[in-house]
């Protein structure tokens, strides 16, 4: 007879848990302020259940740090290029402080000029990639942000992997709750979640990727040993896949996820690549309040029947994190006090 091993579930407090792993960032190699970033950052995706780029994402930071591969001291360089565009060198460092470094400029130009550009280059993404939009629509801006990441889904009607899991992420605000935000990776799953499943012993669904011989497989260990992704929508998620490509690498002046090399950086996990964000002053644009509007939409998409928004499934465990505090697995948790020297 099989066993069910039930794993032990305990909670943590968001505040505990971004000071934990500020401690884990700063001992292994990052300064202080890009460790308060980072914590944040990862602890607000556990925050909202989006397992994927939360505490899971731990040992790869500090896996990445040690290989030398990223500059966790690294401080930003930003330039003032014209009346809407901002560029960004993260000097090989993580991409979150380098957009927090140029988050005045930009929103002060984004204001000012209606719209503004973000072109981030030369920057490590390793998280989910709504916390980098969220907090425009929080103050009123529309925002999208693409960033690219390493060679492992194969283009429709291609032979081999070429592109990233390359995420776009909207956030818009609305008149009444949460901004609407939808973050998604252009691959049918995102490689997280194939590390998660694998690491889990379960199947995937179908039409997820391919193994080492290109054959279909629902196997996720044969999709990390040698196989790949898919795109999620064959040619149309396809599509859009490349023009993250093109708008996150080439226009920011980045590397495509095919471009770099990190073997001789083993542990390396950080895509070492582009960001770019639009945002957008809908006060300048829309006749109406732009607010209203949204909210209009939300009004007459729950009308047709729709049940869930996207981001309602984060902010519902948002809620229940923030009233009752983050469920985390106990090993899960002891392995981070362990990275945090405790
Ligand atoms: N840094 C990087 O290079 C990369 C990061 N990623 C990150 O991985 C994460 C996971 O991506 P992915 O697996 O594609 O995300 P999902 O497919 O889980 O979700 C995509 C979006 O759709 C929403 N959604 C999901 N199911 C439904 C539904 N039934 N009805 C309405 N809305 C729904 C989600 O909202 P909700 O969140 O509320 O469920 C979310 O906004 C993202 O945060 C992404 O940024 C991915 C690739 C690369
Ligand atoms: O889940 C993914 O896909 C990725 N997340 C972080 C960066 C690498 C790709």
């Amino acid at each position: 007879m099989s066993q069910v091993h039930e794993r032990a579930l305990v909670r943590i407090g968001f505040a505990e848990l971004v000071a934990l792993l500020h401690r884990v960032f700063v001992l292994h190699g990052t300064s202080p302020q890009v460790a308060a970033t980072l914590a944040r950052n990862c602890a607000g995706a556990e925050r909202d259940g989006a397992h994927s780029h939360g505490i899971f994402r731990i040992p790869g930071y500090v896996s990445t740090l040690a290989s030398g591969w990223v500059n966790g001291k690294a401080e930003p360089v930003v330039t003032d290029v014209a009346s809407g565009f901002v560029r960004v060198d993260a000097g090989n460092g993580f991409a979150q402080p380098a957009l927090e470094a140029a988050r005045p400029l930009l929103v002060e130009k984004a204001r000012s000029a209606g719209i503004a550009l973000l072109a981030i280059h030369n920057s490590h993404h390793f998280a989910a990639l709504w916390p980098d939009v969220e907090p425009f629509a929080e103050e009123g801006l529309v925002a999208l942000s693409v960033v690219n990441s390493m060679t492992c889904v194969v283009p429709h009607g291609a032979d081999r992997p070429l592109f990233g899991t390359n995420p776009i992420a909207f956030a818009a605000p609305r008149a009444d709750g949460a901004p609407i935000v939808f973050d998604l990776a252009t691959s049918a799953i995102a490689h997280g979640d194939v590390q998660i499943a694998a690491r889990k012993g379960e199947r995937l669904p179908p039409g997820m990727g391919v193994d080492s011989l290109g054959q279909p497989t629902q196997d996720p260990k044969a999709i990390l040993e040698g196989g790949a992704l898919l795109p999620f929508g064959g040619h149309k998620g396809s599509a859009l896949s490349m023009m993250v490509e093109l708008l996150a690498a080439a226009l920011t002046g980045g590397n495509f996820s095919f471009e770099f090399n990190w073997a001789d950086h083993p542990g390396a996990r950080t895509p070492w690549t582009g960001q770019l964000l639009i945002v957008i002053d809908p006060s300048k644009t829309a006749g109406q309040s732009f607010a209203e509007r949204s909210q209009e939409l939300v009004r007459q998409m729950h009308a047709a029947g729709l049940r869930r928004l996207p981001g309602d499934r984060r902010h519902r465990t948002r809620e229940r994190s923030d009233a009752q505090g983050i469920e985390v697995d106990a090993e899960e948790l002891a392995r981070l006090r362990e990275l945090a020297g405790e």
